[in-house]
This record gives structure tokens, sequence and C-alpha cells, in this order.
């Protein structure tokens, strides 16, 4: 596979680890840091590709797990793999499902050939190698694959992280072997649970393999926001330089500041489509919970600081007259404002690292809050 990294390191804060970089596909040239927004079966919810490319995604996420359920890979790729089944022709990354059977729990059985589970729809036997992994995720057109993993739930022994790590190891090395010669990239995952010294060893194991990106796995799984910040700590700049940092299914705002503090390049989260669905908004001072009464009369736009369309066209009061209404149009607006408040924490940062000054923009990200997110 190829050697040379897709990934170039454009700049770096000369304070702290934050980095500023890019990274080269098949569908286009991603700015990192960059935020994915989550697309687990093939739709940002509530989004079409124009409202995200208004608001500034450079690549979305799918989901292996769920697209090989439903509607399957292989009708994926008669229409033309992801991109053409869902008209979006920037970027997509597809995770491999190795957290959905992990979630699976007594559904999922791990065995050294893969994961047996049953579908969560309609509970047929299914099977997923590492290798399947791969194949799923060339016939969906991915432009950056996932390794196959087994993310270690939180609290676990050393023992259990030690042994799903090796495992993990294992399966990334035959999931690079499998990979056809597409041009797809395929990041590994590191693992080693809440073990700094395990994770260290993981990267090294992957280094070695030989990957496209590397992922952190196994973290934002419940594990206190300190703990996941001393394992950032301990192994975001083991990673190798010239190559692209994920932190998967990250996170708050905060949580992308710390991230990027950390020298991490790509995140992703449902938070800013999820918390937008249910009312929770993003804003330069803090979170807005829409449905409060306080909203009932306020003319004023979500944040005033904001440019996106909700905020050019809508008052409080009529965002919280649809979603008091569970009107459909609550959900695309509120996803539109979210989606587009983290794209441009992501555009604000790659500024500031490019102008030498990110710790005063982090400085002044914390001074503006009125109260932290949840
Ligand atoms: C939230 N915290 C968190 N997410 C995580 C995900 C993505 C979940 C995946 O599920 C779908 O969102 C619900 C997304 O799929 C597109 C996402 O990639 C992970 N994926 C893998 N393969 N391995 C991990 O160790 C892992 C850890 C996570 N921690």
């Amino acid at each position: 596979m190829s050697t040379v990294s897709p990934f170039t390191l454009l700049g770096r804060s000369s304070e702290c680890k934050a980095r500023r970089g890019q990274l080269t596909t098949l569908h286009g040239t991603i700015q990192t840091p960059v935020f994915m927004p989550v697309g687990t079966l093939g739709t940002v919810k509530a989004m079409t590709p124009e409202n995200l490319k208004e608001i500034g995604a450079q690549i979305i996420l799918g989901n292996t797990y769920h697209l090989y359920i439903r509607p399957g890979h292989e009708l994926i790729r008669r229409f033309g793999g992801l991109h053409g089944f869902m008209h979006w022709d920037r970027p997509i990354l597809t995770d491999s499902g190795g957290f959905q059977i992990f979630s699976l729990k007594e559904l999922a059985k791990i065995t050294e050939d893969g994961a047996a589970f049953r579908s969560h729809i309609d509970g047929a036997k299914l099977f997923l190698s590492p290798e399947g992994a791969v194949h799923v995720q060339e016939a969906l057109g991915a432009d950056i694959m996932m390794a196959l993993d087994t993310c270690i739930p939180y609290p676990a022994d050393r023992d259990q992280a030690i042994k799903a790590t090796a495992l993990t190891a294992r399966w990334a090395k035959r999931c690079r072997e499998a990979q056809s010669d597409t041009g797809q990239l395929l990041f590994g995952i590191v693992q080693g649970g809440m073990y700094a010294d395990l994770r260290r060893e993981a990267i090294e194991q992957l280094v070695e393999i030989g990957f496209d990106g590397y992922a952190l796995g196994g973290l934002s799984v419940g594990e206190p926001k300190a703990l996941m910040e001393e394992m950032l700590d301990a192994t975001a700049d083991h990673l190798p330089v010239d190559h692209a940092r994920y932190l998967m299914g990250v996170g708050t705002p905060e949580d992308l500041v710390e991230g990027v503090y950390h020298g991490i390049d790509m995140f992703d989260c449902v938070m800013p489509t999820r918390n937008a669905r249910n009312g929770m908004l993003f804003t330069s001072q803090g979170r807005v919970v829409i449905k409060n009464a306080c909203f009932q009369q306020d003319p004023r736009p979500l944040d005033e600081t904001c440019g996106c369309y909700t905020c050019r066209h809508y008052s409080r009061a009529y965002l919280r007259h649809l979603f008091q209404n569970r009107e459909i149009l609550a959900y695309q607006l509120n996803s539109i404002h979210n989606l587009h408040y983290y794209c441009t924490l992501m555009a604000a940062m790659r500024e500031a690292i490019q102008e030498d000054r990110f710790l005063d923009f982090r400085r002044h990200f914390y001074q503006q809050r009125t109260e932290p997110f949840a």
C-alpha cells in the first residue's frame, strides 16, 4: 500500500501541540483540524448535501455496520457507492462498525475470525471479519476506511484491555492486507483502554503495520473527562507527527478545543445533530435550551455573532414555536445552526493556529461562555 502519507503538516503552535494540516483523499483535500458531521445511515439527519456545503462541512461520516445491515453494501455499490447514493461529492469516512458491534453486547460474539452478531433490526445472523469490513467499505466507496476493531468498554480491567488490544492489532494487520488497490485510505484504531502504556504499545504495533492515518478509539465511552484528557496527553503526540490523528466520537465544543490543544486533527460526534433535534443549541455564549419560556417572545437570533441561515432569518421565538410543535422545520433549522457552529469553531481554530495565537483563541473561547456546555 502507499507509504507516502496523505497528510501534510502545514503549521504548528509555538506554545502547545495544536497543529494545522491537510489530508488529501480521492474526493478532495481536507483542511485540519476538522469536524466531521455524522451521517450514520447515509444521511446527516435533517440536512441536504447543499445545506452541509453551506455550513462548511468538508467531510462526513457513514457507518459500515448500519449500512451493511440495511440497505446492504452491494445495493449501494450499484448506485455509485455512498457518494452516488446520497448525492455527496466530497470526502466520506466510514467507521468500521467496531463500536456498534461492541455496543450489541450479548447480541455479538467476538472470536479470532471476526464478529458474529444478530441484526438489531430483524435478528438475522450476520458476521463481519476484518477482511469483510474492508470489502464493505470498498463497496461503499469510502475515501477513508476504518480498520475493524474491538472497542474496550469503560471500566475494563487490565487483562481485558490487553486481550482486546492484541486482537485489534491482529485484525488491523488483516485489514491492511485485505485492501484492494483502489486508492481508498485506511486508518488504524488505537485501543488500550485507560492504560497509557497499553495505548503506546498499540500505537507502535499499528505504526509497524503502517496506516494512512491513526484514530484514538475506546475514548468517550463513559469515562470521566479528566481520564480522557489524561489518555490524550499521554498518547496523542506518540502518534506519527506526519500522519492524521482522529479522535473518535468526540465531542462537546470544549472537547474539540482541548483535543486540538493536544494535537488532534479530526473529530466526529453526533452531539451537534442529536442535540439540535432535542432543542439544545450551541452559541458563542454557551448553550440555549430553546423550549425555555424565556424565549417565547425573544426577537433575537440564536446567536448575534452567527452568520448561519437560521440566525440570518429566524428569531428565538419562532424556533421555540417550531420546537414546541415538533415541526420538522425545527430539526432542520436547529441542525443547520449547530453544525455551522461546530464547523465555524474549527475554521477559527485553523486560523488561530496559522497565525500562532491558539492559546489566545482558547482563553477567549472560555471567557465568552456564560455557562459550560453539558
Ligand atoms: C461517542 N463516543 C464514541 N464513538 C466512538 C466510535 C464511533 C461510533 C460510530 O457510531 C456512529 O455514531 C453513533 C458513527 O458512525 C458513523 C460513529 O462513527 C468508535 N468507533 C470505533 N470503530 N472504535 C472505537 O473505539 C470508537 C469509540 C467511540 N467513542
